[in-house]
């Protein structure tokens, strides 16, 4: 308010101190105090613990307070999606770069959080398994490790919870995680054992008690018990009192509020997120809330029941539904056509009708195949079965239909032809069997050749299409290659996913040096994905010299003695991480207004 230097005309200042601080105490209002000056006064009053926020910019808080884009800001790298290191993801699309939600994240705790805890992590391990039991597609397993991997780099005892395919009545081997816990000790190169349930029964506790700092313990399937998808919280309670916080990674169970996803959250805190889930979020949400049209969703796969709901408020979305698989034949018997064996949902007969006639009203094209492979019986474990293609209104009484005919995979490659966007979800038939693959290996190859000659963005979600990609060699042409199935289509239908709402949020992250003690509202909800250096790992710092610019333009008294030095305090974090990775780190910043050149004043 002054020339608070000097006792005669500081009075001002710091009376309009103590008059925040006593709001932000007595009033709850939230109190940010920028710049070099008024930090140092604040700080010289002995208030700066009372304020909300003391910040090291004074200028730039006012210009963010404006609304500008900080220029310093805005020449970052944007953040890559992370996901693309292990899922193969090409493209990133624009507006993803500029949304993420606040939530707290894994990479939030360091080694003073985990060294020695026991953490509770929900992956998504619902991998495809043969008739032998066999694992034939581990990209879930692969997808989850980075997060499990700097749990146990940091000290952690780490217990991975899963569910597995949808058994019904209590446990059954084939739905047994324990090929699952083998496969990851392979990928780990660590003795990965599967506990014999999920809850916290004695012979469990033993085992997590027996667990050393580093070890990774797999609980058995999650739906081994009803329980798990009523959210019943008895069993989320008993898995929560295996640890001491909760990690979700599973992406691809985030849109069920079950036990281990929802539950588990209301007794482990903190509870944050993976870094599988954040990066499967942070790529997606931008793809689906600003696409580039036009936009095609390709639904097929056999969770009917899950999935035909989640067309209709798709349909505000995209331009073109096309289906495939087993959803087709509900839609034929809507129609009116005869189906044969073929799976069908007669409980969702209404409501494919009533999406239907929203479609032809909103323009949307839903687009069914007009001929179909048959079986005339279920090719159960990849065994041949008589075969025969016939118009889709001509499916054979006793006979199944297994798979798009080549006219229908014709027509799925002209409705794509001119899309901009595909997400493709679901297998078009029972690709496992090589009578009934064709279907799905033809679109795969129709979207990957998209991608990779008119640039469409194309992102393929769910267990087994992953699963089909990876076997046809094309993963690496999509754009991304999601580990969420149902969950991405829930995303693209705007829905907020409850695994992910009920984690943490994240506090702000200048509190750590800067004596904040309130977080507005709004600063936990948006985030601008701009790359950090906590991206940069050993492999990216060691041996280099990193020029930081920091912000050490502190005030000085006329013997040039500091007489602030919170934003020389505030830049030794990063300064310090970059040390600890052996760079060499040269930091630059201006001091004051040097008017004409270097002046002893202005160092
Ligand atoms: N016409 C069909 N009749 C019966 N089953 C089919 C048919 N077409 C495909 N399937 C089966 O659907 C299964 C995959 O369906 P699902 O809905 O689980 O897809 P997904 O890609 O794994 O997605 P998500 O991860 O969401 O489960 C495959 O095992 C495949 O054999
Ligand atoms: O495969 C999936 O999409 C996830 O693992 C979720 O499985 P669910 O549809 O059986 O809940």
């Amino acid at each position: 308010m002054g020339v608070f230097e000097s006792p005669q005309f500081s009075k001002g200042t710091y009376d309009v101190a103590e008059c925040i601080a006593e709001l932000t105490e007595k009033n709850g209002a939230i109190s940010i105090i920028g710049g070099g000056d008024s930090v140092s006064a604040v700080n010289k009053s002995g208030l700066a613990p009372k304020m909300s926020h003391i910040s090291t910019g004074g200028g730039a808080s006012l210009e963010l307070l404006e609304g500008k884009v900080l220029p310093g800001v805005a020449a970052l790298d944007e953040k890559e999606m992370a996901a693309a290191a292990f899922c193969g993801q090409r493209k990133v699309p624009k507006a993803s770069r500029t949304s993420l939600r606040a939530k707290k994240s894994v990479e939030d705790l360091g080694e003073a959080d985990l060294k020695g805890k026991t953490v509770l992590i929900r992956c998504d391990l619902n991998v495809p398994l043969n008739a032998d039991l066999e694992i034939t597609d581990d990209t879930r397993i692969t997808a989850s490790i980075p997060t499990i991997e700097y749990l146990c780099s940091k000290g952690a005892k780490v217990l991975a919870c899963s569910h597995l395919g949808r058994p019904k009545d209590g446990p059954e081997e084939k739905f047994s995680l324990k090929p699952v816990a083998k496969k990851m000790g392979e990928l780990m190169k660590k003795d990965i054992k599967c506990a014999p349930d999920c809850k916290a029964t004695d012979e469990v506790k033993g085992m997590v008690s027996a667990m050393s700092e580093g070890d990774v313990l797999i609980l058995e399937n999650t739906r081994f018990y009803k329980g798990e998808t009523k959210n019943d919280p008895e069993l989320a309670e008993s898995m929560a009192s295996l640890a001491d916080l909760f990690v979700n990674d599973a992406f691809g169970t985030a849109h069920r509020a079950h036990s281990s996803t929802e539950g588990v959250t209301k007794f482990l805190k903190p509870s944050v997120s993976g870094f599988l889930l954040k990066k499967e979020l942070d790529y997606l949400k931008g793809a689906v809330d600003s696409p580039v049209k036009p936009m095609a969703a390709i639904v097929g796969g056999a969770k009917v029941s899950t999935k035909i709901p989640v067309i209709e408020s798709m349909l505000e979305k995209v331009d073109k539904v096309i289906i495939g698989g087993g959803m087709v034949f509900t839609f034929l018997k809507a129609r009116g056509l005869s189906v044969g064996n073929s799976l069908v949902e007669d409980d969702l007969i209404p409501v494919v009708k009533k999406l239907e006639e929203q479609a032809k009203a909103k323009g949307v094209e839903i687009i069914l195949p007009s001929d179909i492979a048959c079986g005339d019986e279920f090719p159960a474990g990849g065994k041949e079965v008589n075969y025969k293609v016939v118009p889709a209104d001509d499916i054979p009484d006793g006979w199944l239909g297994l798979d798009n005919g080549p006219k229908a995979t014709e027509e799925i490659k002209a409705a794509l032809a001119d899309c901009k966007t595909v997400i493709w979800n679901g297998p078009m038939g029972v690709f496992e069997s090589p009578q009934f693959s064709k279907g799905t290996y033809d679109v795969a190859e129709c979207i990957a050749e998209l991608t990779e000659k008119n640039g469409a963005i194309s992102i393929i979600g769910g267990g087994d299409s992953v699963s089909a990609v990876n076997k046809s060699g094309l993963a690496p042409k999509m754009s991304h290659i999601s580990t969420g199935g149902g969950a991405s289509l829930e995303l693209l239908e705007g829905k907020v996913l409850p695994g992910v709402a009920a984690l943490d949020e994240k506090e702000m992250a200048a509190a750590a040096f800067c004596g904040q003690r309130k977080v507005p509202k709004a600063s936990r909800t948006s985030l601008r994905a701009k790359k950090s250096v906590e991206d940069l790992g050993e492999a990216d710092l060691k041996g280099k010299t990193v020029l930081i610019r920091c912000d050490l333009n502190v005030p000085l008294n006329a013997d040039l003695e500091i007489t602030d030095d919170t934003r020389i305090t505030a830049s030794i974090p990063t300064i310090e991480y970059l040390c600890s990775k052996g760079a060499k780190v040269l930091a630059c910043s201006h001091l004051a207004a040097p008017r004409t050149g270097p002046r002893r004043s202005s160092r």
